[in-house]
């Protein structure tokens, strides 16, 4: 019981139905209020560390007509116990009673909006319990203390807390504790971005299995592909790269640096770049030949219908990436397929806005892999890998730097070897995307970086997991 930080085991995401049922559940078995009062420790003990010193300092709760209101009049009445001045801003006519009278108890105050500048913002406005968006008299008692850290309670008020959408006002926190298990729009973007930095409180649920997971080091390193004692090129299986073209031979080599980071066995390249890519490369192997999956249309132009046409006529896996993503309806239905889009490549293969993918990352990676039969891995800031019986995986490694020409050339290539090696779409796209991503943070160090070094930091990152997991 008690907090514990966000590391360790996969992380994992239920609905709020999934969290409603074993709260429930919990709740019959312990006395009245137990779980508010688990939830309202958690959050005081957070808010307690972002502000070094409770005695003297001024925490200002926003507080709306809910349990998640209640959570953060508890948490006033602890701190405010601790020394801190505690106001609260009632947002709605009626306030959790019991948590109110707490909080008079313990000296904290109910107070119009306005007023002196707190040192840290509560916002207990709305929880799972919320509809989007936000009252105008909530915007407004956001705007009084704009600039001051919000701790979301739960969830930042106003978000959707089941798919991840903003679709109106809502807050934007610097930290958001919430209870028992991750809710999808804290790992799901847009909503994932306003959560600020995350803390899960364990209040002891005994929760199904979760709706969305995201990898975690121990877990990443658990489906590494290593070779054995007896393995040699072939049976640690080889990764055929069809990419690049005269306009854009550039990709090809980097699509073959994300394949060939030592996790498949041999890297094959058929196309129009060859020469480039053996001048790079040159453990390559140029050529049509046998391959455990191919990658297809980095930077293919108009040759990538026909690159794809020729990889599926192996009738082995394949990774679909860019020019090629809008050919992916030609292959035969039960063909074992994995693409790559970014939101405006998925938006033109549905044929919808860009924009509407952005704001519905998971329902659209979601229908697109349900509805075309494939793996979809949509890059993203948190890239999600959606599975066609409707697993999720996002992927949290990364960094704003990775926002660089040809890294998504490194992805598909990396997501290709690790295919060839052995691992189904869904682990091979969402471990390549974690590689990816943790090898862009390593590569990057906290400044600008090129889609080479991406590959060159993959494996040190292998390295560090498999030390990790090792010992
Ligand atoms: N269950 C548990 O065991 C535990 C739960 N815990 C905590 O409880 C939270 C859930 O509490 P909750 O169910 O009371 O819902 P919550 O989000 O506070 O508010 C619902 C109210 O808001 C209203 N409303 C809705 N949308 C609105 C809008 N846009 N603008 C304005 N109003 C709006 C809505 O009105 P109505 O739908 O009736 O019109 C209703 O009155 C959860 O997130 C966690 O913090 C923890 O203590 C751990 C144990
Ligand atoms: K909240």
């Amino acid at each position: 019981m008690g907090t514990r930080p966000d590391t360790g085991g996969m992380r994992r995401a239920h609905t709020v139905e999934q969290v409603r049922a074993a709260e429930g559940e919990l709740m019959a078995r312990l006395p009245e209020g137990a779980l508010m009062q688990r939830a309202a420790h958690g959050l005081a003990a957070a808010v307690a560390d972002l502000l070094g010193e409770v005695y003297g300092a001024r925490v200002r709760l926003l507080v709306g007509p809910g349990d998640n209101g209640g959570d953060a009049l508890w948490a006033g009445a602890l701190l405010a116990r601790r020394g801190a001045g505690v106001e609260a801003v009632l947002l709605s006519e009626k306030a959790h009673a019991e948590g109110l009278a707490a909080l008079r108890a313990a000296g904290g105050r109910v107070v119009d909006s306005g007023g002196a500048r707190p040192d840290v913002v509560v916002d207990g406005i709305l929880g799972i319990g919320g509809r989007p968006g936000l009252r105008e008299n909530a915007v407004a008692a956001l705007a009084d203390v704009a600039g001051v850290p919000v701790v979301a309670v739960d969830v930042p008020s106003g978000v959707e807390v089941d798919t991840g959408r903003v679709d109106g006002p809502h807050v934007r926190a610097h930290l958001t504790v919430t209870f028992g298990t991750h809710k999808l729009a804290h790992l799901v973007d847009p909503a994932a971005e306003a959560c600020g930095a995350l803390h899960l409180v364990d209040i002891g649920l005994d929760l199904p299995e979760a709706a969305l997971e995201a990898l975690q080091p121990a877990d990443a390193g658990a489906l590494l592909p290593v070779p054995g004692p007896f393995d040699h090129k072939y049976t640690r299986g080889v990764v055929g790269v069809r990419a690049g073209s005269e306009q854009y031979p550039g990709a090809a080599v980097l699509c073959t640096s994300g394949a060939g980071t030592g996790l498949a066995g041999m890297v094959r390249y058929v196309g129009s770049a060859a020469d480039q890519v053996r001048a790079v490369h040159p453990e390559v192997v140029v050529g049509a030949g046998r391959v455990q999956a191919w990658v297809v249309g980095s930077g293919g132009s108009e040759g990538a219908a026909e690159a794809l046409a020729e990889a599926a006529a192996d009738g082995v896996p394949l990774v679909v990436d860019a020019d090629a993503i809008a050919h992916v309806r030609s292959l035969e239905p039960d063909a074992d397929v994995l693409i790559t889009p970014h939101a405006g490549e998925l938006a033109a293969l549905l044929d919808v806005d860009r924009a509407e993918v952005e704001a519905d990352q998971l329902g659209y990676a979601r229908r697109a892999a349900a509805d075309l039969g494939v793996t979809v891995l949509l890059k993203g800031r948190h890239t999600l890998c959606a599975a066609p019986d409707g697993r999720v995986r996002v992927t949290t490694t990364g960094t704003p730097w990775l926002g660089t020409a040809g890294a998504g050339d490194v992805l598909a290539g990396l997501c290709g070897a690790l295919r060839a090696a052995g691992l189904s779409s869904y682990d091979a796209g969402s471990l390549g995307s974690w590689l990816h991503g943790a090898a862009a943070q390593l590569a990057s160090d906290g400044g600008p970086l090129v889609a080479a070094r991406v590959a060159d930091a993959v494996p040190p990152v292998v390295r560090g997991l498999l030390r990790s997991t090792l010992s």
